[in-house]
């Protein structure tokens, strides 16, 4: 499992990087889960990790709106980063769904072919009103993207598990996979639910409040990270 870490600034990145991440991910948590940070720290923090780790980058919690997020992808993907993450939040049907992960990556694509486009659901979906993400891997591969995630859509402390058990989790990465997708689970995991991950099987798990010592609004810290790799080589 590559592990997925979300600082929301440089300092942070720095300490994520050296830690050990797989995957830098900028994100503004201010602005919801999957809260879009400015171009100018995604370009910042893809400098300061100098090519140790490629850079991810959130461009929001999406309602229905294919311009609005195909232009924001395009300018995550112009700012330095090789991944670029959108979160159907406020997204009802499959055809809408379907639209703005297309819409997104050709604009992504046009650009840089060898970015990769992440198609985020929410495990706590039917409290957010959005589908549910086992709908997503068929429409993402369709659609042309390389990663479906999976994370909470409310950062309230409840976890991914509360919302999505083991087996329906198990369902979605094996979806993933059958539609020959890349797959990542996140949403308040803690350092006790890495034996169930490593059964389900995702690609990426992602994380922040497990490396800030359990409270995602405080800093990360980089013997969190370091336990973590340690954790999930063993
Ligand atoms: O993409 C990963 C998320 O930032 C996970 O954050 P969290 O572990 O605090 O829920």
């Amino acid at each position: 499992m590559k592990l997925l870490i979300s600082p929301i600034n440089k300092e942070e990145a720095i300490i994520a990087s050296r830690g050990g991440a797989d995957i830098v991910d900028v994100k503004n948590p201010k602005e919801g889960s999957l809260g879009a940070n400015f171009p100018w720290v995604i370009r910042d923090v893809k400098e300061a990790v100098n090519g140790r780790q490629p850079i991810s980058a959130t461009i929001g919690d999406f309602n229905y709106k294919p311009g609005t997020a195909s232009l924001a992808a395009f300018g995550a993907a112009v700012a330095g980063a090789d991944y670029i993450k959108v979160g159907l939040y406020d997204i009802q049907t499959e055809d809408q769904a379907f639209e703005l992960i297309t819409k997104i990556t050709k604009a992504v694509k046009d650009y840089d072919s060898t970015k990769k486009v992440v198609a985020s659901g929410y495990s706590d979906y039917k409290r957010i009103n959005s589908i549910s993400p086992l709908l997503l891997p068929s429409i993402a591969a369709k659609a042309g993207a390389d990663v479906v995630m999976v994370d909470t859509g409310i950062k309230d402390g409840k976890s991914t598990f509360e919302f999505m058990d083991e087996e329906e989790l198990k369902r979605f990465t094996d979806l993933a996979h059958g539609c020959g997708l890349e797959n990542a689970i996140a949403g308040s995991l803690k350092f006790e639910d890495l034996p169930v991950l490593e059964k389900i099987g995702p690609d990426i798990i992602g994380v922040r409040g497990m490396v800030c010592g359990g409270d995602r609004t405080n800093a990360i810290r980089q013997e969190l990270v370091e336990k973590l790799v340690a954790e999930c080589q063993a």
